[in-house]
């Protein structure tokens, strides 16, 4: 009786965002091996009715979708001449639909002529085919142009590069509006007027290319970059040469810089710190100290001669993940500032470290503001699902679970660097197409690696958490955990590699079986379903043992 009592489910939609834009129209093809039908559990007395779902007022349109019980198992039909039995009582198909492009747009109502922006810039967006801001843009924009310090903390691909670029590129430089009128003084001279700092050479590059962009290939040339592992003679020359407004570098080669008396920083308006929480981490310390120092600070400033705490500057503060420390810090540094999220501006002063949105503290795991944070750091459209795989069978598993969701472009993540090459290897023997990134792999190992998989060459990127912040690859559909991240922050930011901007994504942990607890305390804190799944067939499945494991 168990039995047929576990059997009583019924295939429908449940999670609903990712079905957001997709149109169900006729024909085979629509029902992709990704296409998606998430199931329920019916009530015990059997009978499958909607109610039983808790499925909203609105049912969703899902073809001619329906259940049907057969002997000891269901059928689901779709409508579309494809008919999966479920194998057991304890089995519930899921398919995954392949979706539109956009899955969940996050777009606000506002065009970028409300924001403020100068026409040059404008045009510069229009040219390189940014048309309607994000919701984190529409709030970040006016509030930093308005002279705010501002933290501002938005999930993975949200936008958040352009929503601090866009207010300092229409203060300075050559797209903004004011420049050739009121130039200040540090303009006049020539100094550098805003300072981007991120923790990684990737990272870094990414955000020098998006300057690049704006700026046009006239103006390219005042953003200089200060990355480690390239050159630092180039660097320091091409400071000298071109006098750029910006430059945007890591910690470590701009405190260098800066050591030696080449980086004249004094005069500058604006520093951006992009993963501020990486950053302020123990790793960057001494370095991040000395550039909150010297940026846009004069010395012995302070009209009466007093030492002057605050500096002359713009502080502003970036990150998917912001804890309460970050807060704390920028109350500390900043003039009247503000906490952007999307749609949201908020004092600073009116956060609290129980606020949910900011407090997070990966120690303190079960607290309610860690979970709220994580939540926000996540696109809300992104499926999670975990598996159970012995340690020897983990890349096999990779490999059916891409087959099953039929990914196309897929970052795998690993805790070391010397276990990558294995992985790639056992891929490439089985025919997929891989590669391993890390940091000992070199400045022109990285960027050759990086630039085939964003162009498809590559389609399995084996990596560390060197990749899980900030890269940006639009087409990544499929993010593996082969081994677990340390904690849920760590997972955020992993996850967060697919699904930008709204597109479809899926993340799939690969645990083994005495780590299921571990996915369970993430899942918990992240206040999120992880879904048990196996591949089976070719197809992600999902099963009820996922109760029987969970609860
Ligand atoms: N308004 C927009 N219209 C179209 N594309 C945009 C817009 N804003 C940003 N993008 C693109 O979206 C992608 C994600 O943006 P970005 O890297 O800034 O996200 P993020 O929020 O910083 O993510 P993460 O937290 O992972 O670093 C980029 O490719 C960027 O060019």
């Amino acid at each position: 009786m168990a039995a047929s009592a576990s059997t009583r489910f019924l295939v429908l939609l449940k999670e609903f965002s990712a079905f957001r834009k997709i149109s169900w129209t006729s024909g085979a093809t629509n029902f992709h091996r990704q296409s998606r039908l998430l199931c329920h559990v019916a009530k015990e007395d059997g009978s499958l009715t909607l109610a039983s779902l808790d499925l909203g007022k609105k049912p969703r349109k899902f073809g001619r979708s329906k259940a049907t019980k057969l002997e000891g198992s269901y059928v689901t039909d779709m409508g579309q001449g494809k008919v999966r039995a479920v194998k057991n009582d304890k089995m519930k198909v899921v398919r995954e639909k392949k979706p539109a492009e956009i899955v969940s747009p996050l777009f606000s109502a506002k065009s970028f002529e409300e924001l403020g922006l100068p026409d040059s810039l404008l045009d510069s967006l229009e040219r390189e085919g940014f048309s309607v801001p994000t919701d984190v843009q529409s709030a970040a924009v006016p509030a930093i142009i308005k002279g705010h310090d501002a933290v501002i903390q938005s999930y993975t691909g949200s936008g958040k590069t352009l929503a601090y670029l866009l207010p300092i590129l229409s203060e300075i430089g050559p797209l903004a509006e004011t420049s050739r009128s009121s130039q200040s003084e540090s303009e006049k001279r020539a100094e550098i007027q805003a300072m981007i700092v991120a923790p990684s050479r990737e990272l870094g590059m990414q955000i020098v290319r998006e300057v690049e962009k704006l700026l046009g290939p006239v103006h390219r040339r005042m953003v200089q970059q200060l990355v480690g592992g390239a050159n630092r003679m180039r660097q320091e020359e091409a400071l000298k040469k071109n006098k750029p407004a910006i430059v945007v570098g890591t910690p470590g080669r701009i405190a260098e810089i800066s050591k030696c008396g080449k980086l004249h920083t004094h005069g500058c308006r604006f520093l951006v710190l992009d993963e501020v929480d990486e950053l302020l981490s123990f790793n960057f310390r001494e370095d991040i100290h000395r550039i909150l120092e010297h940026v846009g600070k004069r010395s012995g400033a302070g009209p009466k001669g007093e030492v002057d705490e605050r500096a002359n500057r713009q502080t502003i503060l970036v990150s998917a993940t912001v804890p309460f420390s970050v807060i704390r810090a920028a109350k500390s540094w900043s003039h009247e500032p503000v906490l952007v999220q999307a749609n949201k501006v908020t004092p600073l002063d009116t956060v609290q470290p129980s606020a949910p949105a900011i407090s997070l503290t990966p120690t303190t795991s079960e607290a309610n503001g860690q979970i709220q944070t994580t939540i926000q750091s996540l696109p809300p459209a992104l499926k999670h699902y975990y598996c159970i795989s012995k340690h020897q069978h983990k890349v096999d598993t990779l490999r059916r679970c891409v087959h099953a969701l039929d990914a196309q472009s897929v970052i795998a993540f690993m805790n070391h660097s010397r276990q990558l090459k294995d992985v790639v290897y056992k891929l490439e023997a089985r025919g997929m197409n891989s590669a391993e990134m890390h940091g000992d792999l070199g400045k022109l190992g990285r960027s050759t690696v990086l630039k085939k998989f964003k162009n498809g060459e590559i389609k399995v990127l084996v990596t560390n958490e060197l990749s899980a912040r900030g890269l940006d690859v639009a087409e990544c559909d499929l993010v593996v955990n082969l081994e677990l991240p340390t904690d849920a922050v760590h997972y955020a930011h992993r996850a967060g590699r697919t699904e930008r901007l709204g597109r479809k994504g899926t993340v799939v942990t690969v645990c083994e079986e005495s780590q299921v607890f571990i996915v369970k305390k993430m899942e918990k804190q992240l206040g999120l379903p992880f879904l048990y799944c196996e591949f089976v067939d070719g197809e992600l499945v999902v099963t009820e043992e996922d109760k029987a494991i969970i609860r």
